[in-house]
């Protein structure tokens, strides 16, 4: 029997370390390997990315590929510029493959495209070869052990887990790689389709990826940003498995810090260093695998306990939050394409939104597009998105987003918020497609199941508590430190007005350099005739926004739609809404009614009310009341929700800084 001759697809696993494909593929003793990346551009045109997430992909497969040399210097990561599913059928002949492995990956798309690319293979008479490896349990096996339902709570993911058994612990990365066969590509590529190109705003140069399958030189390189046409990334932050499993160590040599992580007690505004893991990059790349990071903390964890002290537990501790990425891979995983959605997803809440997604009528899927319903909710988001609010912390944390893809956690609850139910008013996919082009850990599952927590759409429900964006940033920072850095305008401002400048005297606005004037349409720190710079003022009165939102979200609880409602499908929900209500509730605009059948009033399971977090005085006390006047929406379960202690639960500790210090 010939030996087998294998490739080996990596996707969403950079790494050599503790990888159950590579494994796999190594286990059949091949008599060649062929490490390979395909160049598929449906994430090149048809995924928001941007600067920042590039050169973190080519710093993974520049360092992954490296690696694979030291162990077999004639081994690297080839690179291949075409799409999986039109590449594989030439390929497997060419290189007379007889095995295809690689890690399962269930996001939407991916999961298409592995059937389309598992039916090529079976036709080619090549084995295929899936294992699960991207996060501590194979979220289709939660999913069946959570009775075939989407993963809504952090106990349904515990509870599931304990069925399947424990997280496997890592194994060792290889100490050699077969080497690769004969190389040559004698077929010709096909050219790809580049419109729309999602990401043309982000190009500087035209895209000469795809002119040679092999790359420029025929030697399969990794790409650079400028055979991309894509302009300079600014983050800091780099990546690669070198860097992930250095980190990793350095961040575990505190132990204290690692046994006793409490995540609502770490800083959303401590930065050099931040006061969470920044791990998230290289998760969502694979090259830190998730059960390394799991077993090395339980590990000091046991330790720790050992010596009779006492650590955190799940869900604050770091392993907690693992367990958070699990249950959000768990609902993705229940719910396919229409998980990233609103419009007929049953476990979404419906809220009218401004801003709305347009939907295309043969797929019901989000077109990428949206609904410009109202001209003042389009400028607040664009606003939001270019960090010129006029409210400091927010547009702190929009710079630091979108210069160095990165923001923690709580930071992310504060401009969520502030752009949904919490200010703006403005549909949640709106906010998900920005951190989709921006952050650097971007991890579809992760981001839309956020999205959806913050917007109070699913998973958490108590809208009535919301983010200030003055006094959540002070209580972190009183000082200021973290505007300061990303709003230098307001750098020389006492630290009284630091999150309100609005509020200082003019005098002292010309003493420190920056007068507050203006909306900060694209001028955000230019400067005035005089020398000075400009910051914009608020865009609108906090308080009062806050209670329009409130008011919308009590009205929309209220009338209890959910995605998948007949309603929603064929627009005759506007009937059901006040026509001064917030949102697009008159007129033609909105939701559009493509007409989709089955409104399901089945349960919808996990949706459950848990305590809060960071919230002034006032929306307190509006909250009671809320509270009593909300009656529950008939499809929102027929038992009382439970009340659990989860992810927001452990935001309403957020009381004391706690500085972090590891390095
Ligand atoms: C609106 C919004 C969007 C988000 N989008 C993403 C995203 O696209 N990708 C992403 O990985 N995380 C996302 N998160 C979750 C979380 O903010 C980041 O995982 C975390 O801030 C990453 O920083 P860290 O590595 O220092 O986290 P740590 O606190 O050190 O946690 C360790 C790891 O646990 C995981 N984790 C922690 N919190 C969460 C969480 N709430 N949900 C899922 N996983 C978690 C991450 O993999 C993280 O690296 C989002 C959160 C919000 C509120």
């Amino acid at each position: 029997m010939p030996k087998p001759r294998v490739i080996f697809w990596y996707r969403t696993d950079l790494r050599l370390h503790d990888s159950p494909a590579l494994a796999a593929a190594l286990d059949l003793k091949p008599s060649c390997l062929y490490p390979i990346w395909t160049w598929d551009p449906h994430y090149v045109y048809r995924a928001r990315v941007g600067p920042n997430r590039w050169q973190f992909l080519l710093d993974y497969q520049s360092d992954l590929s490296a690696s694979i040399t030291k162990l077999n210097p004639k081994s690297k990561l080839f690179v291949i510029r075409e799409a999986p599913q039109t590449l594989f059928p030439k390929l497997f002949k060419e290189w007379d493959i007889t095995h295809l492995v690689f890690e399962k990956d269930t996001d939407a798309y991916a999961r298409k495209r592995d059937e389309a690319v598992m039916e090529i293979a079976k036709k080619a008479g090549v084995e295929v070869i899936v294992k699960t490896g991207r996060t501590l349990y194979d979220p289709d096996e939660l999913v069946k052990q959570n009775k075939g339902k989407p993963t809504m709570t952090i106990s349904q993911v515990q509870t599931a887990g304990a069925k399947i058994g424990d997280v496997p612990r890592p194994i060792p990365a290889p100490t050699s790689i077969p080497d690769p066969g004969d190389t040559s590509l004698t077929f010709s590529s096909e050219p790809p389709e580049v419109i729309p190109d999602w990401n043309a705003s982000h190009r500087d140069a035209q895209d000469t990826c795809y002119h040679k399958l092999a790359g420029p030189n025929n030697d399969f390189s990794v790409p650079t940003l400028s055979e991309l046409g894509i302009k300079p990334a600014t983050s800091p932050h780099r990546g690669g498995e070198t860097q992930a499993l250095s980190a990793l160590s350095s961040i575990l040599s505190n132990t204290t810090y690692t046994a006793t992580f409490e995540k609502p007690k770490t800083a959303p505004t401590d930065f050099s260093p931040q006061s969470t893991t920044l791990l998230s990059p290289h998760l969502h790349f694979g090259s830190l695998s998730v059960r390394e990071f799991y077993w090395r903390v339980q590990d000091i964890v046991s330790a720790y306990k050992g010596k009779g002290k006492k650590p955190s537990e799940p869900p604050t501790s770091l392993t907690g939050q693992l367990l958070f990425r699990d249950m959000y891979f768990g609902a993705q995983a229940a719910q396919g394409h229409a998980f990233a959605q609103t419009y007929n997803n049953r476990f979404i809440r419906f809220i009218p939104w401004h801003l709305p997604s347009t939907i295309s009528s043969s797929t019901s899927l989000i077109t990428g597009t949206y609904h410009i319903d109202d001209t003042k909710a389009e400028s607040y988001f664009r606003r939001w998105k270019a960090g010129t609010t006029g409210f400091p912390f927010v547009d702190a944390l929009m710079r630091q987003l979108r210069i160095e893809g990165w923001i923690h956690h709580l930071g992310r609850h504060m401009v969520a918020c502030f752009l949904t139910r919490g200010g703006c008013y403005v549909d949640w996919e709106r906010g998900a497609e920005v951190f989709e082009e921006w952050l650097i850990d971007h991890e579809v599952a992760c981001n839309v199941g956020n999205w959806q927590w913050l917007s109070c759409t699913a998973f958490y429900s108590q809208f009535y508590r919301c983010y200030s964006p003055v006094a959540f940033g002070r209580k972190w920072d009183p000082d200021g430190a973290f505007v300061r850095k990303f709003v230098p305008e307001l750098q020389n401002y006492d630290k009284k007005y630091i999150y309100e400048p609005w509020k200082a005297p003019i005098a002292d606005q010309k003493k420190w350099g920056c007068l507050v004037k203006g909306d900060g349409s694209g001028d955000e720190g230019r400067g005035t005739k005089e020398g000075m710079q400009t910051y914009p003022k608020p865009m609108f009165d906090f308080n009062t926004q806050r209670d329009i939102c409130i008011q919308g979200m009590k009205n929309a609880y209220r009338v209890g739609l959910y995605g998948n409602d007949k309603r929603v499908l064929d627009g005759t929900w506007r009937a059901l809404f006040d026509n001064d209500a917030e949102g697009p509730t008159t007129g033609e605009d909105g939701m559009p009614g493509a007409q989709v059948e089955g409104a399901n009033e089945e349960d919808v399971d996990g949706i459950e009310e848990v305590g809060g977090y960071e919230s002034d005085s006032k929306v307190k006390t509006k909250a009671k009341k809320t509270e009593r006047q909300t009656p529950q929406p008939k499809t929102a379960g027929k038992s009382a929700p439970k009340r659990e202690a989860n992810q927001s639960t452990l935001d309403g500790m957020v009381m004391r800084k706690k500085k972090k210090d590891h390095a």
